[in-house]
């Protein structure tokens, strides 16, 4: 059967527990594969116990919230400081996912899970999350095609290209990461409220994957996740909680499960101690989410502007703030005996043009050798054709051992204070720098709204992550009307620029894509929402919250019998 293809049953539709009601299109192969009246039942009881805390712990973000907006600093807590001056270590990683050198990421996509699997890295990290647009087809096929890869029997047929694409003997170890805490599934209600996004992604792939993952690809370990986006060390706790509620539902060993956190935001950075130590049965180390991070620190410091960043193409890793996340990040995993991974550089293959992809490539071995010689034990590729100069940079580094977590303690990185943390960011700001983020945030969301999650733009990847940015730089240039200083021409970024701005970028995106897609694209949709949200009086939290109302589609007639 043909992914996706609705057929009818003597119902046609799904046949749920109690209080759960789908409101996503019927298809027989989603319901027959995923979403299963048990495996239901197993997201219902995940929902059911966790959603007050989820719930407490968003209450949490708002507080916070209200605190930096009327000045306050995020910082170190001090009622933790036993645990982070603690003599403590987490669970010892798995033998399976001991050397993860190289780490594609990519959306759940069929031929691209297909192709992640068998593109020599060490591990494959399968997104429903900033490389996703999250419709309920893209997250449905998403789990069949999880399912179908665990089982090892995935194939696709590219017809276009007569080309049959299908697994190798040796494949990488795949981790999935679920959506954030904040948002919410729409086709799935449970007792009368919108599902939690992540328990939907994780309840789902636990329930269908857990037995086949650790006979076929864990060594008796997993499933492996990846947890994004968390604030606040109560966040991993919940998570932790859910993992043992899963170990227990499918009667496995305490521990099995493991997970790597992303620090991405700036508060989570002061509490990377904390966060390992909620899971430190289940943790598999932390990985430094520098785009999103970049979006935190906006979005952090919303309210101040002797905060303001500079273009987003200046703040890069040598920033002393972001050098120092990814120094005391490596630090602490190491002391807690786990994976320190590295971030995503976003440059990807150029096809057309051999001394800007030589240029592109020499940019990304840089960024990879200075993470391997920090004591990085891994990084994170986009794409298949950099496999090779992230591969090399850590081979070069790290020889035969498997990872640096012994050898590369990092104990310099100790001294590492708040200020260090904190330091403002260096650079200028540029009439180029508003327009590319206006240009790249509203291509960006064309894309999503039409389901595409992850796209190449400029010969750069942008994700939902890397569009945040560019909405929120020209939030924070637009509400404290800053000059622009790279230019030498002293212009101020105001109401009436940023119309000018949106005006000629839409016409060159046009000129760009050609009338035709341009017409038949979500182009303007997007300019609005964008727009919108950069002249918001107050900051939207996520670009996607507003834009995923324009994706819910609720079947019209009901598809489940409650
Ligand atoms: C900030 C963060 O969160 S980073 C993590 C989230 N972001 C991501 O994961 C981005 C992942 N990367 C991608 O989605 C893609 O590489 C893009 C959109 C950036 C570029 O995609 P394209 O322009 O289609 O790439 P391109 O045409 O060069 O692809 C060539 C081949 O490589 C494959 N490919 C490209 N990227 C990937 C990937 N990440 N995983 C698997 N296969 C891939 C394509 O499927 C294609 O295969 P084919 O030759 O069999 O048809
Ligand atoms: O998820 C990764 C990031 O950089 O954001
Ligand atoms: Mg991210």
């Amino acid at each position: 059967m043909e992914l996706g293809k609705t057929t009818s049953n003597k119902f046609n539709a799904y046949d749920v527990p109690q209080g759960v009601d789908i409101r996503g299109r019927y298809c027989e192969q989603f319901d027959n594969k995923i979403l299963t009246k048990d495996a239901l039942q197993f997201v219902a009881d995940l929902q059911r116990e966790f959603r007050n805390h989820i719930k407490y712990a968003m209450d949490c973000r708002k507080e916070a919230k209200m605190r930096y907006n009327q000045g306050g600093l995020p910082g170190f807590d001090p009622a933790t400081r036993y645990i982070r001056e603690g003599d403590w270590s987490c669970a010892p990683v798995p033998p399976a996912v001991d050397d993860r050198r190289v780490e594609i990421t990519g959306p759940v996509e069929r031929k691209m899970v297909i192709n992640a699997l068998n593109s020599g890295a060490n591990v494959f990290m399968a997104d429903f999350e900033d490389a996703l647009s999250p419709s309920w087809e893209n997250l449905m096929s998403g789990q069949v095609n999880l399912k179908d890869a665990v089982d090892g029997t995935i194939s696709f047929h590219d017809k276009a290209r007569n080309r049959v694409y299908k697994l190798n003997d040796q494949t990488a170890k795949l981790f999935v990461r679920p959506r954030g805490w904040h948002l919410h599934e729409a086709h799935i209600f449970i007792d009368g409220e919108p599902a939690t996004g992540c328990l939907v992604d994780f309840g789902l792939y636990f329930f269908h994957n857990y037995a086949a993952f650790r006979q076929n690809q864990g060594q008796g370990f997993g499933p492996f996740f990846y947890l994004p986006k968390m604030e606040h060390s109560r966040e991993a706790k919940i998570w932790n909680s859910v993992f043992e509620r899963a170990e227990k539902m499918a009667g496995i060993e305490g521990g099995s499960i493991r997970a790597t956190v992303l620090i991405e935001t700036l508060p989570a950075v002061f509490q990377m101690d904390e966060i390992l130590y909620e899971l430190r049965d289940h943790s598999v180390g932390l990985n430094c989410g520098r785009w999103d991070y970049i979006f935190s620190y906006v979005k952090t410091f919303q309210a101040h502007p002797d905060r303001l960043l500079p273009d987003r193409v200046q703040v890069g890793m040598t920033q002393h703030f972001m050098k120092s996340y990814s120094e005391l990040l490596i630090r602490t995993c190491h002391m807690r005996g786990v994976h320190a991974m590295g971030g995503m550089a976003a440059q990807i293959p150029i096809k057309d043009d051999p001394a800007a992809n030589e240029a592109a490539m020499d940019l990304v071995k840089k960024d990879k050798l200075r993470e391997a010689r920090a004591g990085h034990d891994g990084t994170w590729a986009a794409h298949p054709g950099l496999i090779p100069a992230c591969m090399k940079a850590f081979d070069d580094n790290m020889g035969n051992a498997p990872n640096q977590i012994q050898s590369k303690k990092r104990e310099d990185a100790a001294n590492i204070t708040e200020e260090d943390l904190l330091q403002r960011p260096s650079g200028v700001r540029t009439m180029e720098g508003i327009r590319l983020n206006t240009r790249v945030g509203i291509q960006y969301l064309a894309a999503w709204l039409t389901g595409s999650g992850s796209v190449p733009l400029y010969n750069l990847m942008e994700d939902a992550a890397t569009a945040e940015i560019s909405r929120v730089q020209n939030w924070q240039w637009l509400k404290y009307e800053v000059e622009l200083d790279g230019d030498g021409l002293g212009v101020k970024v105001n109401r009436e620029l940023f119309g000018r701005v949106v005006d000629e970028e839409m016409a060159r995106i046009e000129r760009e894509v050609g009338k035709e897609k341009f017409k038949k694209g979500k182009y303007k949709e997007a300019c609005k929402m964008f727009t919108r949200q950069c002249k918001a009086p107050a900051l939207d939290d996520f670009l996607t919250l507003d834009a995923y109302n324009h994706i819910v589609i609720h079947h019209p007639k009901r598809s489940s019998r409650l």
